[in-house]
């Protein structure tokens, strides 16, 4: 692909134009309950279901973005019906519908592996990080085709013959479909994450060949990385646990052209913002004025900041009712059950309450870097809500009474929690006003209903797309939903599911 080209993200909501995704490969179907923790799932997952729920949202989004490829693929199916996963989706196949708005990191990964030398980098560096001997090094560097290299370094299995079989050369990447969480486009710079746990420790070297070699090749400078300091080796074990670096995508939103958000959670330390802010100021380009830190307890429910709200449009947002210091300052007895349940499950503490500071960049004369910025509390930010009404405002231009917020579950127990959990609050917007969440939500939905948007199955539209009885322009205020059964059980929604890199600016 060329190099920096039309790379530009400046809101969560403008119309979406190109992005990043990895649809679910045979690694997802190696996961055994002993190692669910490790490799953060909650449960084994259908694969072959999974893959065909996922493969709606991918026609969605060639529909929005790349509709030739669109009509590729869904003629495709028709002349295959029964295959089980048909070529077209798959990033090794000759049939593979190869968009340029709708990229998958395997098929950026293979095509940089046609280069000799990248070839050779990229299997030492992973093999290194993996602890494999120089048979397993050896191996990769004879296989043939670039596509299949590709795949055996995300899934950890050189295939022999069909997907079940081959050899196993380590952990596969279940966690690789969150594409969100790699990497964050920043206006038109890159923000690397650094993964919290091992288990996504590969994803993050993977996406860092693809930035430095592909995305970014000519302007290593658009690059921001997040890494530890540099006498990190000296501390001791228990320093290093308490001064540990990591931010993952998840945490971050480019919310507003010069307004940035970032999550203080399970996965994101204060380190790792830390090291965010300082990097993301020191650069006089990255456009950023503003950087407001969210702190959520660090839970496996809510294991970043875009798992308990998502911007729907201007003037919507959808949130987790028990983290709306409106909801919860009228309801106390809720807090308290909130707060208890929290806790059971976690020795450590969690620290509820969900606090909010806001970084100012200062002038550039008088910056000097690692040491001056302004940090302010926002009086009348008392909490999560009052942030999403403070931008609607005040980067958005909406006028106070128009802010609505939709709560998962419609706010009501046991569902507003149950629905967070499925990713009611994780929607990725395709352009302002129109949303892609989960059918399995039903309560948040009807509150969708509620709210005037309108709402559409997934198979249905991409149907009525195809058949051209509906055009993308046509569609407003809409909340379109995916079959979730299978794919919702690995946890994240369609907002990890994508990383956008091409987003119009907003009228
Ligand atoms: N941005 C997100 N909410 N990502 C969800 C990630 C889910 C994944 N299983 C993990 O625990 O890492």
């Amino acid at each position: 692909m060329n190099p920096n080209v039309d790379i530009h993200v400046e809101t969560e909501i403008g119309q979406l134009k190109k992005l990043i995704i990895h649809s679910p490969d045979g690694g997802i179907g190696k996961i055994v309950p002993a190692k669910f923790k490790e490799w953060l799932y909650d449960d084994t997952v259908h694969l072959s279901e999974m893959r065909r729920e996922y493969n709606q949202y991918v026609k969605l989004l060639l529909h929005f973005t790349d509709p030739e490829k669109a009509a590729y693929v869904m003629d495709y199916e028709k002349s295959t019906t029964g295959m089980q996963q048909p070529d077209c989706y798959k990033p090794d196949n000759k049939a593979y519908f190869n968009s340029k708005t709708v990229l998958d990191t395997q098929f950026l990964l293979s095509e940089l592996l046609n280069s000799d030398s990248l070839r050779q980098r990229l299997i030492s560096a992973v093999c290194g990080w993996e602890g494999s001997s120089s048979r397993t090094e050896n191996k990769l560097m004879a296989m043939d085709r670039s596509e299949d290299l590709a795949k055996a370094l995300i899934t950890g299995i050189i295939k022999e013959g069909s997907e079940d079989t081959g050899e196993f050369i380590f952990a596969p990447l279940p966690n690789f479909i969150f594409t969100r969480d790699i990497a964050i486009t920043v206006n038109d710079h890159l923000l690397l994450s650094n993964a919290a746990s091992p288990a996504r420790e590969r994803e993050s070297l993977l996406m860092k060949f693809i930035a430095q070699y592909a995305l970014f090749k000519n302007q290593p400078e658009k690059l921001i990385e997040i890494t530890e300091p540099s006498n990190y080796f000296l501390l001791s074990e228990q320093e290093q646990a308490m001064q540990k670096t990591s931010l993952e995508g998840g945490d971050v939103m480019m919310i507003a052209p010069n307004h940035l958000l970032i999550g203080c959670s399970e996965r994101t330390t204060p380190a790792g913002i830390n090291e965010a802010i300082h990097n993301i100021f020191a650069d006089a380009t990255t456009g950023i004025e503003k950087i407001s830190v969210i702190k959520i307890p660090q839970h496996r429910a809510m294991m970043h900041i875009d798992t308990v709200f998502t911007q729907v449009r201007k003037d919507t947002w959808v949130l987790f009712g028990a983290f709306s210091e409106k909801i919860m300052q009228l309801d106390k007895r809720r807090q308290y059950s909130y707060i208890k349940r929290l806790h059971s499950d976690r020795h450590k503490e969690t620290g509820f309450k969900i606090e909010i500071l806001r970084f100012q960049k200062p002038l550039q004369e008088s910056y000097v870097p690692f040491k001056n910025y302004e940090v302010s509390i926002q009086p009348h930010i008392s909490g999560l809500e009052s942030l999403l009404r403070d931008i609607s405002i005040h980067d958005f231009g909406v006028d106070p009474d128009k802010v609505q917020i939709i709560y998962s579950g419609n706010n009501t127990f046991p569902y507003d929690e149950r629905e967070q959990w499925t990713d009611a609050c994780n929607l990725l917007a395709l352009k302002d006003g129109v949303v892609v969440g989960y059918d399995r939500n039903e309560r948040t939905i009807g509150t969708f209903k509620k709210m005037g948007f309108s709402v559409k199955n997934a198979a249905a539209l991409n149907e009525e797309l195809g058949r051209g009885l509906i055009l993308p322009d046509e569609i407003e205020n809409t909340l379109i939903l995916l079959p979730s059964a299978e794919l919702s059980r690995a946890r994240g929604g369609s907002h990890c599911m994508s990383q956008p890199l091409l987003r119009e600016k907003l009228p």
